[in-house]
């Protein structure tokens, strides 16, 4: 099969500028454009030079149906307002759309899902191998232990530029422990604590959030009991753990059917008792 040509919005982004060395460096794919917002002072720059990699004669541009029209698929690290967009414009063009955008509502994730009815879509909170492992872990671990004994806290921290919170990794920790329950995370959660908030209630899923630095992004989940206590956690490094995942998810997607998929299908996570994890990273050179 030929490269898969992948388009990245939000080019200029950290996770964009990320995504563009990524994509070069995995073999087959190939960067084929990128797109930023309109007004953005990137616009019209070289994609691979803004990246640090030196020139790959892909400009920077705003308008995104000439560029979709050209490619296979679309890795989309942006914000939830022109993530929904840019899920309209893939499935218009019947190419791959991989969604790690975080702090998208009910209504926009509805539209995302009505995209997926025309297009593939891989859309996840977390792209990394380790994160979604650990979700299988805490699922495993919530499934085990009795919620009237043990308590479920999920702490995370990130850098001072993120806008969202929870995260998205902590929400989708918080699904996988609310899965291994049999309970509905949105009934069962308390996202913030404040004053005088009486006595923790048995079953409850509660957050925490940080914010600070440079932190890549940091993810803990606290199973509290009487006396002992569990700490499953992930903490990034670098972002490449994430870029290396949309490119693997935009490969599977691209033999998929229309469709709204997770990163725990692309890695066989979802059916797996033991997961096998062995040589699932791949590198040029
Ligand atoms: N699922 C995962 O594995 C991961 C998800 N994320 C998520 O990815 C998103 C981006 O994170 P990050 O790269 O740190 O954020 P950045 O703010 O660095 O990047 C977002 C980029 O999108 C651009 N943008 C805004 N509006 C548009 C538009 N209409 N069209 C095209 N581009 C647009 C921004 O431009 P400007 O700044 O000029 O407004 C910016 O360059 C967040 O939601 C984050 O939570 C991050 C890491 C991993
Ligand atoms: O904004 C970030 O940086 C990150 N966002 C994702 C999230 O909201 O969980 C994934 C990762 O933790 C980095």
């Amino acid at each position: 099969m030929s490269d898969m040509r992948l388009v990245v919005v939000g080019a200029a982004g950290r996770m964009g500028q990320t995504l563009i060395r990524t994509i070069h460096s995995i073999p087959g794919a190939t960067v084929a454009g990128a797109i930023e917002r309109s007004g953005s002072p990137h616009l019209g720059k070289d994609a691979g030079e803004l990246a640090g990699i030196g020139a790959l004669d892909v400009p920077i541009t705003d308008d995104p149906l000439p560029v979709f029209a050209k490619a296979d698929g679309v890795l989309d690290f942006s914000v939830p307002a022109a993530t929904v967009e840019f899920s309209g414009y893939a499935a218009q063009a019947r190419i791959v759309h991989v969604i790690g955008t975080t702090g998208c509502s009910p209504e926009d994730d509805a539209r995302i899902a009505a995209a997926a009815r025309h297009a593939p879509i891989v859309k996840s909170g977390n792209m990394s191998l380790g994160v979604n492992l650990l979700a299988v872990l805490v699922e495993q671990a919530a499934r085990a232990l009795d919620p009237e004994e043990f308590d479920i806290e999920i702490l995370e921290m990130h850098h001072r530029h993120k806008v969202d919170a929870p995260s998205g990794t902590a929400l989708l920790l918080g699904e996988a422990a609310a899965t291994g329950r049999n309970i509905a995370l949105a009934q069962n959660s308390v996202r913030v604590r404040d004053g005088h908030t009486g006595a923790r209630r048995a079953g409850d899923i509660g957050f925490a959030t940080l914010r600070g630095g440079s932190v890549v992004g940091d993810h803990s989940v606290v199973l509290a009991g009487a006396g002992e206590r569990i700490t499953l956690s992930h903490n990034a490094e670098d972002r490449t753990i994430f870029a290396r995942g949309a490119v693997k998810a935009a490969l599977w997607a691209r033999t998929r059917k229309p469709g709204l998929y997770s990163m725990r299908d692309v890695l066989g996570l979802s059916q797996a008792e033991t997961p096998v994890l062995h040589g699932s990273r791949q590198r040029k050179g």
